[in-house]
């Protein structure tokens, strides 16, 4: 199974299929075994919706009985008397089983519903251990439909499913008891000819969640293509590369049109099928019950009756057909959820871990050396060694791809060196919880990522109980407040999606206010000004500086301007070596700390 997992992570599973692979088959009780939990704690309401849709069908039952009374003691005699009792009582069972079932399908529903937003926020829950690294081995689109449309289909089966087949086969009990008590010899022979729908069901069933396995993993592919296209989208138009953008994700809808087509030619069919033996049954009913009609074994009403009551047992024998399609379906969605649960964080807390205390903010790698499975396993970072001391500021340089980023994710712990330790005030980060690590530590990204939510949220993020008093005070300090104060409804501004209406260097400097206001011991500053002009990213440099004053800062930089900033430099080699001849002194990459800084 891991080996399987492994591939659809780093390669193609088929040449022609690069996008997203087919998930690990899973059998229907290692489905049930794995989501029943979910469920679980409504099961007094799944009970109870079950009771209901029961006691629903038994109204069904009563009413067609009072329907046979109405033809044998009013129809057939002509007694129009004995009409309006009968009326009355169908009309209040009528209303009594509409009510009962009304109330049936909406608790069944908030079973449903319930179940949704558990499993759904469990599965969220879960992709948040994991560090972004792991987390981009799946696409996003792909992770997307697995979290809606899968998640929904696994409730078909799961949650409504047991309540459908419950209230199903009570029903079915129920009308086949009447039926037998009306005449045995017309019922036995409706028996007789029913597992014949049964075993359609199967055959229907299995091809059906075949299918949808298919649908299911182009659902994925279509939403991943989708979402890559709009977020590349100015990328498409600065290239002139629109029609290609359509193209494909018209050749992915077609192949999702395919799998739906296959899927529904099978699924529709079946009920077309079932609608043929239906009129078959019916017709054996009727040429048996003339007979039985003729030999005074059964009055009208009766026959007409028991008509009506195997109308009745054909709804749950097709809705229980019926189940076998939707597990086929859910089955289907159920193997790809499980195989996004099955991720797994490389970076934990050890059973020892404890929290990183009073944070003085002394950080240093020693022997450190860290690569990615999900490459061809060569380490990225070799040999590197520097020590920070408290307060001092330490500029990372080197090539594109030489590991600065991947240093940046070994100092907040979104992966974990190979060899060697990065230890902050001594201890190694490891034996630290990641918690900790991270109320010490602020990374502030290559990419700034803003939410769509209010600036003055964006700004609180990392600490949402801030006063509003501080949140200015943080954008003060990041320059931002200038901005923010002269937009219409100021820091209650929401931002679009990635902060569209705000410019490149206005979006740094609300981050820079985000850091400002977690005033964490220790920074980590992945490219503070990459992506800006000159002028934009003069204007972060103020802001800056007064961020990494007093702060033990790593800082990742092509800028000359800002590594000057620096008490002392890291170069990176493109293999992850450091470059750098040792300043006298001092080992590679390593600085003593603002004492030093001072004197020079
Ligand atoms: N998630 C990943 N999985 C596999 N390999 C990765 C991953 N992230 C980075 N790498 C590889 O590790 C090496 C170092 O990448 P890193 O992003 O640390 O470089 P960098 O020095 O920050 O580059 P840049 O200056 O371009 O941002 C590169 O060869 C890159 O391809």
């Amino acid at each position: 199974m891991d080996t399987a997992r492994k591939r659809s992570v780093t390669t193609p599973a088929t040449a022609d299929d690069p996008l997203v692979a087919p998930a690990p088959a899973v059998s229907p009780r290692e489905v049930f075994r794995r989501f029943w939990p979910w469920v679980r704690t409504d099961r007094r309401w799944l009970l109870a919706a079950t009771a209901l849709l029961a006691a629903g069908a038994g109204g069904e039952v009563v009413t067609v009985w009072l329907f046979k009374d109405l033809i044998d003691q009013v129809l057939v005699p002509r007694r129009f008397a004995a009409f309006w009792p009968l009326a009355g009582w169908m009309a209040a069972v009528a209303a009594l089983t509409g009510l009962l079932t009304f109330l049936g399908d909406y608790t069944a529903t908030w079973v449903a519903e319930r179940f949704i937003l558990r499993l759904r926020t469990a599965c969220v829950a879960h992709l948040h251990t994991l560090p972004p690294d792991t987390l981009r081995t799946r696409w996003h689109g792909d992770v997307l439909a697995r979290l809606t449309s899968d998640i929904e289909r696994v409730e078909s089966f799961v949650a409504s499913g047991v309540i459908d087949v419950a209230s199903a086969l009570i029903s079915l009990v129920f009308f086949a008891t009447a039926a037998l008590f009306l005449s045995w010899p017309l019922a036995l022979a409706v028996f007789v000819v029913s597992p014949v729908f049964w075993l359609s069901a199967r055959h229907f069933g299995g091809r059906v969640q075949r299918l949808s396995r298919e649908a299911r993993r182009r659902d994925g592919r279509v939403t991943a293509v989708l979402e890559e296209s709009l977020a590349n989208a100015s990328v498409a138009h600065a290239y002139n590369q629109q029609r290609r953008e359509i193209g494909r994700i018209r050749r992915e809808g077609e192949a999702l049109l395919r799998a739906e087509l296959a899927t529904a030619r099978v699924a529709a069919a079946y009920p077309a099928v079932l609608d043929v033996l239906e009129v078959l049954g019916g017709l054996t009913v009727v040429g048996l019950g003339a007979f039985e009609l003729s030999r005074g074994a059964l009055t009208v009403g009766g026959l007409l009756a028991f008509a009506a009551f195997l109308t009745q047992l054909f709804g749950p024998i097709q809705q229980l057909s019926g189940l076998a399609t939707a597990f086929g379906a859910a089955s289907a969605g159920a193997e790809r959820i499980i195989d996004l649960t099955r991720l797994r964080s490389p970076v934990n807390d050890r059973p020892a871990a404890a929290p990183l205390r009073a944070v003085r903010g002394e950080l240093s790698c020693t022997g450190v050396r860290a690569s990615y499975t999900t490459g061809d396993g060569a380490p990225v970072l070799r040999d590197v060694t520097f020590r920070v001391a408290p307060g001092g500021v330490l500029a990372v340089t080197g090539p594109s791809g030489a590991g600065k980023s991947t240093l940046a994710k070994l100092l907040v712990r979104f992966m974990d060196p190979d060899a060697g330790a990065v230890l902050l005030d001594g201890v190694d980060l490891r034996d630290a919880t990641l918690v900790s690590v991270r109320q010490a530590v602020t990374l502030l990204p290559q990419a700034s990522q803003l939410f769509s939510a209010s600036i003055r949220d964006n700004i609180a993020y990392g600490r949402p109980d801030a006063t509003d008093d501080e949140i200015v005070q943080a954008a003060r300090d990041a320059d931002a407040d200038e901005f923010i104060s002269a937009l219409p409804d100021g820091y209650h501004s929401v931002l679009g999606e990635h902060g569209l209406q705000l410019s490149g260097g206005q979006i740094r400097r609300v981050t820079i206010a985000r850091a400002f206001l977690r005033a964490t011991p220790v920074l980590v500053l992945d490219e503070p000004t990459a992506g800006l002009d000159h002028a934009a990213a003069l204007r972060v440099f103020g802001p800056l500086r007064r961020l990494m004053a007093g702060r033990t800062t790593v800082l990742i930089t092509h800028a000359p301007e800002l590594a000057a900033l620096a008490d002392a430099v890291l170069r990176l080699n493109a293999d992850g070596t450091p470059a750098d001849s040792p300043p006298a002194g001092r080992r590679t990459g390593c600085y003593d700390g603002p004492a030093a800084r001072a004197g020079r």
